[in-house]
């Protein structure tokens, strides 16, 4: 086995990543159990924070910079006080591949980590009225209140690592998977980093990538919806469209074989949201870009919104046809 210090700092961070993603979605899970989200509405009425949102964060957050001190982190969440549950030094998770070459010589100040410790707020949210009418039995959806308690699987934990401004890897923690099945095992995490070797189930890890169905079935926003976003998800010529929360959530649909394209034409959705989320599709062979196909840079000083809204295809999807359909006018709406 290789001393710690001889692996790169690269999968040093993804593998320890993967183990503080892990505990995060434990950590939303025990407030949602306790039955008090302790609710903060920010910049709008659909724009909410939850307890899991800052213990979450706090745990993310305190991990990584115990385990890599001096770590440029930028985190959805302004800092805020209570217990820190951090993991341990030794909490790191194997990978399926290694480094590739171009990204094994990395120094920590060339490294942004984009974190959101919750992704799919408003649904996680919603989900709570089961919670509190007790329907969540340890953890597992007993049934009742199936309808607020199938938004738990748009619930995700993102750590995205950009690397000179661009993606390289990502960490999509889904807490809730599996939560309707007592057998399994509840939780999962996928993660990937952009050029690795091996094909398909070997770049991404935690989950195979399968093909979408015949047609074309576009996910978009559950909660952040307007006529432009409207406008965009109809240029597509959808055959069935999947009105669904979370930016991880909706790139694991992509990956999952449940959905062809991801098209959210509204400045609402942040570096944190698509990140991870971009290195995992990536990695696997897809594609994120803004609204027009331009790239989304993660450089530290950046503007936080994504302000020319967000793209994604599935892997062996032509994501320039996509681009092309987004009418003129919906594009001319989204500017920096
Ligand atoms: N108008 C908005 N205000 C705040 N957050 C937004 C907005 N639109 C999108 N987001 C963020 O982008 C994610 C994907 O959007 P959507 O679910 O609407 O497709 C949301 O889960 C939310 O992240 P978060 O839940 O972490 O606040
Ligand atoms: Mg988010």
């Amino acid at each position: 086995m290789m001393a710690a210090n001889t692996v790169p700092l690269l999968p040093r961070l993804v593998s320890s990543s993967v183990a503080i993603a892990n505990h995060a979605g434990k950590i939303i899970r025990d407030v949602l159990n306790k039955g008090d989200l302790q609710i903060v509405q920010k910049e709008h009425v659909k724009d909410l924070q939850t307890e899991a949102d800052r213990a979450a964060q706090r745990c993310i957050i305190g991990s990584l910079t115990k385990h890599f001190p001096g770590l440029i982190i930028i985190g959805e969440e302004e800092e805020s006080s209570g217990p820190v549950q951090l993991t341990e030094q030794s909490s790191v998770v194997p990978l399926k591949f290694t480094c590739p070459p171009h990204l094994a010589k990395l120094s920590q100040e060339q490294i942004v980590v984009w974190v959101d410790p919750l992704d799919g707020t408003s649904e996680f949210t919603e989900a709570t009225a089961a919670a509190a009418h007790k329907c969540l039995m340890g953890n597992h959806d007993t049934g009742c209140g199936a309808h607020s308690t199938s938004l738990l699987d748009h619930v995700t934990v993102l750590i995205g690592i950009a690397v000179d401004g661009k993606t390289v890897a990502g960490i999509i923690h889904q807490p809730y998977f599996n939560y309707k099945n007592k057998e399994k095992e509840l939780g999962r995490t996928i993660y990937g980093i952009i050029g690795s070797a091996g094909e398909n189930d070997g770049v991404v890890g935690g989950l195979l990538v399968k093909p979408p169905p015949t047609g074309c079935v576009v996910a978009t926003t559950r909660s952040h919806a307007s006529s432009t976003v409207n406008d965009a998800v109809s240029s597509c010529d959808p055959t069935e469209v999947l009105r669904v929360g979370g930016a991880g959530h909706k790139v694991l649909l992509l990956l999952d074989g449940s959905a062809h394209a991801y098209v959210f034409a509204s400045p609402g959705c942040k570096k944190w949201d698509t990140c991870a989320p971009q290195a995992v599709l990536e990695a696997a062979g897809g594609a994120l870009t803004d609204i027009k196909g331009d790239h989304i840079l993660y450089h530290r000083h950046v503007q936080h919104r994504n302000s020319e809204g967000v793209l994604a295809t599935a892997p062996g999807q032509d994501h320039a046809a996509y681009i092309r359909k987004i009418p003129a006018h919906v594009k001319e709406n989204l500017v920096k």
